[in-house]
């Protein structure tokens, strides 16, 4: 396992002392981030290199991280966190899982693409596509909630694609993701790379879009996500894969009647009065009010809401997973408020960012000649 204390200090449990050395280097080093342009350390090679050095590999991925002279370097899942590794065992106990009662790297040590949504219907029925779409065998009707033991969310492996659920807002993706970076972790999993798929409103685009998020801002439109700890506000980054952005929306143009785009996405902590709704069981602000917050937020760039990006984006980008967002709009929220799209149309749209990724992984996997 990598570790983030020096080798010194690895057999012991973090004293007060470490632990304040690293929290205040963390807070150094994401202010540094904060401040600094983003740009990647590794270069990704073009395809048709990618794929002579992942066959090179044994692997049929595509995409490794290449370093200087051509060395492959892999990309771990890190945790930030030092008392981890001087832990006998990790619960990880929304999902039902844990590193004396799994054997984490037998069961997930191949997954290289992780995709996460709120509604577990969702990802189920993601999980049993994406087993067709890789032609796996059976016809992935039968496949198994992992988590099974929990009711909290729900995971599905096929082949190296994870699908979990998350449930609504930043509270509830935020405790799946401590636990999921920590299973890929635990797992040993490298060069992995972790989609949201999800719906959203749409700000001044047609409903049934989809948005490729290049950055997810709050409701002050700003690309960042504040979290509470102890009794500090910390302020991260919440920057997405650009490079990973772009892919997607290069695949999107083979998706025929899909209006797809790349656009900042705003993340709220509420559906109704933190979307600008005027119609939840609370409203203290005007029409004009809402619309003009609106507008606002589309000369900011922003053309979708949702609740979970923020977090997200920050999460992942510091544990090292190459990560994107892809929603579907449901709505103009310049036009209205309530969804009020029949049963068939809310599963079409839903299928909009899935059939994307669904391509796209077929596509990293070298899997898309073979089977269009
Ligand atoms: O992934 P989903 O479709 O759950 O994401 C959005 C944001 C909220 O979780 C939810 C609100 O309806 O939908
Ligand atoms: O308007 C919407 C639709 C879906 N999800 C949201 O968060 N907002």
């Amino acid at each position: 396992m990598a570790s983030i204390l020096p080798a010194s200090n690895r057999s012991m449990r973090p004293d007060k002392n470490t632990y304040e050395r690293y929290t205040q280097t963390q807070a150094q080093a994401q202010t540094r981030k904060l401040k600094r342009k983003p740009r990647s350390v590794w270069r990704w090679r073009h395809s048709a290199e990618r794929c002579l050095l992942s066959r090179a590999c044994g692997t049929r991925l595509l995409k490794h991280t290449v370093a200087p002279r051509g060395r492959i370097r892999k990309r771990s899942v890190y945790v930030k966190n030092p008392y981890l590794e001087g832990m006998d065992e990790d619960i990880l106990y929304h999902l039902d899982l844990g590193t004396k009662t799994h054997n984490l790297p037998a069961m997930f040590g191949d997954v290289k693409f992780v995709c996460v949504g709120g509604s577990p219907n969702r990802m189920k029925a993601f999980a049993q596509f994406m087993h067709k779409e890789l032609r796996l065998e059976g016809d992935g009707e039968d496949i198994e909630d992992i988590c099974a033991g929990t009711d909290r969310y729900c995971m599905f492996k096929t082949g190296p694609v994870l699908s979990v659920s998350h449930g609504m807002g930043i509270p509830s993706i935020s405790i799946m993701l401590h636990e999921l970076i920590k299973l890929l972790h635990h797992a040993r999993c490298c060069d992995v790379t972790i989609i949201r798929i999800g719906t959203s409103g749409g700000i001044g685009i047609a409903p049934g879009s989809v948005v490729i998020t290049d950055t997810a801002v709050d409701s002050f439109f700003k690309p960042r996500f504040e979290q509470v700890i102890l009794d500090n506000v910390v302020t991260r980054s919440t920057e997405l894969d650009k490079e990973l952005a772009n892919d997607l929306f290069n695949c999107s143009r083979e998706i025929p009647n899909v209006p797809t785009l790349i656009g900042h996405t705003m993340c709220t902590y509420d559906f109704y009065e933190g979307q600008g709704r005027l119609d939840g069981a609370l409203c203290s602000f005007s029409r004009e009010k809402k619309l003009d917050y609106l507008k606002r937020a589309y000369r900011a760039g922003v053309r979708n809401i949702e609740m979970e990006s923020t977090v997200f984006a920050a999460m992942c980008g510091l544990c090292g997973l190459r990560a994107a967002v892809v929603c579907v709009t449901l709505l103009d929220r310049l036009e209205s408020d309530q969804i009020n799209l029949s049963h068939d149309v809310l599963l079409e749209y839903q299928q909009r960012p899935q059939l994307l990724i669904s391509n796209f992984i077929k596509k990293q996997l070298g899997l898309c000649d073979q089977m269009s």
